[in-house]
């Protein structure tokens, strides 16, 4: 008799509802731990995914998994650290959330690692909106882990026909995609609400990309790993797709509004609002020339307005594309 998988996910926010809602998909038993469960039980809407009533298959729990094959971790990035440091070691954690530490400059992994030195460890990321992997529309991740056999081992538990989750050994390039897509779109939400057309955003997105194959470089990633579903894929969906909070967010400063009122006007989080200014700081430390990232972070700091931003990137001198 084969064994059902046990996977519990961590956060019941948009992704972690969804992500809960994959696995169940996958076969596994799933539970679902929310930071206030009361608002969620069986058929009734979820709260972060309007639209979706939660499956009688997934049990809401309050209590953290004591026994797991596999735990997802998918809470926002700059909480990681607090939630994960709750969870007992008890099976490989895998973190879902896009983005750097503020405080540490540190990615997800690398928090984890601290917290957990023993474990096996990884991260997903890719060009999934949670409402469409809800419903169950096809989709495509990956999962990495520093050992390739264990990232297909896992993946595999939550691999469905419809939901293609590919591993890969390379989780530096997965973090950093999954970090810099978030500010990139920001950057091509701004470029799109102050009206500077479609030319201004792919140029903005190709630039940002250059800019993050530079730091991916730096940081030990490998080139191809960019090109792949958490890199060049996940910049694609955010910057082009409405449905982005973080491009949406970029559309509302663009249009005029200050960054700490249209993040607040959001439902959910923006996670490149934190990151950017953790990515600029980090590719500054590495000596990395990022004008994206540092033309976001100073759009979102309040040190620089949408004409400035536009003034500076265009007053950048044009050399060698691949310099
Ligand atoms: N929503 C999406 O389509 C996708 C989101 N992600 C990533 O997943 C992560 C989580 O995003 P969402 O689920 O969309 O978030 P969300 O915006 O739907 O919900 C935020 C969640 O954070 C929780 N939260 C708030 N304060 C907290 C605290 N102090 N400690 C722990 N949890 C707290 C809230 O209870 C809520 O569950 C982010 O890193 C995001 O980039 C990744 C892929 C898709
Ligand atoms: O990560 C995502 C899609 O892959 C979700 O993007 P937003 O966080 O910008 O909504």
């Amino acid at each position: 008799m084969t064994h059902t998988a046990r996977i519990a996910v961590i956060g019941a926010g948009a992704w972690g509802t969804a992500l809960a809602m994959q696995a169940a998909r996958a076969g596994a038993d799933v539970s679902l731990w929310a930071r206030n469960p009361a608002t969620m039980s069986a058929g009734r809407v979820m709260p972060r995914l309007p639209g979706f009533a939660l499956p009688p298959t997934i049990t809401v729990t309050s209590e953290l998994p004591r026994q797991a094959d596999l735990i997802l971790l998918a809470c926002p990035m700059q909480h990681l650290r607090a939630t994960a440091a709750m969870v007992p070691a008890c099976a490989p954690l895998i973190a879902c959330c896009k983005g750097i530490e503020r405080e540490t400059g540190l990615m997800p992994l690398q928090v984890l690692t601290g917290l957990f030195p023993h474990s096996v460890l990884g991260v997903l990321s890719g060009p999934n909106f949670a409402h469409e992997i809800a419903a169950g529309l096809p989709a495509a991740a990956v999962l990495a882990s520093p050992d390739r056999a264990q990232a297909r081992r896992l993946a595999d538990l939550l691999t469905t026909p419809a939901f293609r989750l590919y591993a890969s050994d390379d989780p530096t390039g997965v973090q950093l995609g999954g970090a810099a897509k978030n500010v990139v779109a920001i950057a091509a939400g701004a470029a799109m609400g102050a009206k500077l057309g479609e030319n201004a955003r792919a140029a903005l997105m190709t630039r940002g990309i250059a800019e993050l194959a530079r730091l991916s470089h730096a940081l030990g990633g490998r080139p191809e790993t960019l090109s792949g579903l958490a890199g060049v894929g996940d910049l694609l969906l955010t910057c082009t797709g409405q449905a982005s909070r973080n491009y949406r967010l970029g559309l509302a400063i663009g249009q005029g509004t200050p960054a700490p009122q249209a993040a607040q006007a959001l439902e959910g989080v923006a996670e490149g609002m934190a990151t950017a200014p953790a990515l600029y700081q980090l590719a500054q430390r590495h000596d990395v020339s990022t004008p994206v990232i540092a033309t976001v972070t100073g759009l979102l700091a309040g040190t620089i307005d949408m004409a400035e931003a536009s003034r500076r990137l265009l007053a950048r001198p044009v050399g060698h594309e691949f310099a």
